[in-house]
């Protein structure tokens, strides 16, 4: 059988995790794999062995029935692998054409050949139904965008074997839609795809093959048309997951109100427009709409992270317009943000300094969770203990840097923070769940429903409409800085939103 990839008995051994043990995975050539498996499971692991980020402690790689050795990617390319990350790689300042050529430039009597660089990116782009301006700079597009630029860098080197790790966390519904043509027409010219995710619609729609892996293991392969999405998830955790709990009927007071809130950009446009919206006690506001229509401004705003242009924002009643985010923090406003990376977390900190990162300066925050004015290391050691087992963040130690934990575990440590420490009453988060497992968002979808049982309310933001409907009481659709609708969530659809998220304004639902 003629194979593009053959890992045969791959282990890695981290210190103190071992991240991949006795792996062994054979791959069609053409095929569409999916790679799936709770957080920690050792999914990126075995990825970037095979991308040569990562040498394995044992095992060996065969590519096309050869034998390979990979020190560093540069290896890997030159067997036609090539990787596309979840933070991309690629140069905001540069152009889309200057990133896709660099390091490997044509050029013509010592001089970079754009004219031919350019010829043939035009050629890769038409023969992938990808368009995208060359000369423009990459900070100017949408991530949906930025994605296929990294595809396009990819097929630049002649790729033939291509890795994609968790390519839709960060993509509209319909730039996703426009990755999995992407992904068809490249299987169709042959090429070999390999996609890690974790949301099993996805699993269904695009591949042809499903690989599971638990705690460094595979513990499953099938055929995508031998399985169900509900089989595949009780295959995934090993158990039924618990349904959604109960809501109790609470008939709450106002926690945070947003009276004529605007935020102008220094370009004169508006970020945010004229927001008026009340979240209650006990009440989980979801926000739905296509990214970067002002969701992450609005979480900002009420974060006290920046300042509306005009307008006024009340904690219970009292004026926090003029309160910086380290004041909102001290009357109860947690912030989960969309960027765990960039924002949740300092990634060079262990968890247990992550468990209290940001209250850390706070001497009101330490009394209440070590006892104390000041920092005590055994005490929180064993807060970020206590963290770890409730919210089962997989890691050999609470010393452990958040840097070597998995995107997942990573996610619930500011989670646990956020919740933790500060006793909400008022929780923003921002995409809770991207990256985590499913066991993991059936967990943090119940602890977010028994905070609002127990009276914190809670603004969610998610691109993920699933994950609205699941949380939210009330659902608002932000569309280009506006709220187009304010909704009760079981008394409306998703076609009816998805109207909303493309612009369509229905006033007397916004005036309350
Ligand atoms: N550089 C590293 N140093 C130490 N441990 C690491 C390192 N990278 C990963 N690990 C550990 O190896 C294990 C497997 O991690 P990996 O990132 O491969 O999991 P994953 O299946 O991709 O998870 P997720 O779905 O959360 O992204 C985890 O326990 C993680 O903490």
């Amino acid at each position: 059988m003629n194979y593009a990839v053959e890992m045969l008995n791959i282990s890695k051994q981290y210190p103190g995790t071992l991240a991949n043990d006795d792996v062994s995975i054979k791959i069609k050539k053409g095929s569409v794999v999916c790679l799936v498996g709770e957080n920690g499971a050792g999914k990126s692991t075995l990825m970037n062995i095979l991308y040569g980020l990562q040498k394995p402690t044992t095992g060996e790689i065969r590519i096309n029935d050869k034998p390979v050795t990979f020190n560093s990617s540069l290896d890997a390319l030159k067997n036609n692998i090539g990787m596309v990350h979840q933070h991309f790689m690629l140069v905001e300042e540069l152009s889309v054409l200057e990133n896709v050529i660099l390091g490997m430039e044509p050029t013509k009597s010592l001089y970079i050949d754009y004219d031919k660089a350019k010829k043939e990116i035009k050629k890769l782009m038409r023969s992938n139904g990808i368009n995208i301006p060359v000369n423009e700079l990459i900070g100017n597009l949408p991530v949906g965008v930025q994605q296929k630029v990294e595809i396009i860098k990819t097929l630049y080197r002649g790729v033939d074997i291509l890795i994609l790790d968790e390519p839709t966390a960060v993509l509209t519904p319909q730039e996703t839609n426009d990755l999995f043509k992407n992904i068809r027409e490249l299987s169709s010219q042959g090429k070999t795809i390999i996609f890690i995710t974790h949301k099993l619609d996805e699993v269904m729609e695009v591949s042809d093959h499903i690989i599971v892996m638990r705690k460094g293991k595979v513990v499953g392969e099938m055929n995508t048309c031998d399985t169900d999405k509900y089989q595949l998830a009780e295959y995934m955790v090993g158990k039924k997951l618990p349904p959604v709990m109960d809501r109790k009927e609470i008939q709450g007071s106002p926690v945070i109100e947003l009276e004529n809130v605007s935020i102008k950009q220094n370009n004169g446009l508006y970020s945010l427009k004229n927001i008026n919206l009340t979240i209650n006690e006990g009440e989980v506001l979801g926000i739905a709409g296509i990214s970067g229509n002002g969701q992450g401004e609005l979480a900002r705003v009420i974060a006290g992270m920046t300042k509306p242009t005009k307008g006024k924002i009340l904690l219970e009643n009292k004026d926090i317009t003029n309160k910086n985010r380290k004041e909102r923090l001290l009357q109860g406003i947690s912030y989960i943000p969309a960027d765990r990376k960039k924002e949740g977390l300092c990634m060079q900190w262990s968890i247990a300094q992550n468990s209290i990162a940001g209250y850390h300066v706070m001497p009101k925050f330490l009394k209440k969770i070590l006892g104390f004015k000041f920092l005590d290391e055994n005490k929180i050691n064993d807060k970020a203990k206590e963290m770890i087992n409730q919210f089962d963040i997989r890691t050999p130690s609470h010393n452990t840097n958040v840097n070597d934990l998995s995107g997942g575990n990573q996610q619930k440590v500011v989670i646990a923070r956020e919740t933790k420490v500060n006793n909400p009453k008022l929780l923003i988060a921002a995409e809770p769940t991207r990256g985590v497992d499913i066991g993991a968002i059936s967990f943090i979808h119940n602890y977010i429903i028994e905070l609002r049982n127990s009276k914190t309310a809670a603004l969610i933001i998610s691109s993920d409409l699933d994950e609205i409907f699941t949380l939210s009481d009330t659902i608002a659709v932000l569309y280009e800085g506006e709220i187009v609708c304010k909704l009760k969530a079981n008394e409306v659809t998703r076609e009816e939103l998805g109207l909303y998220m493309a612009g369509s304004k229905r006033q007397e639902d916004i005036d309350e």
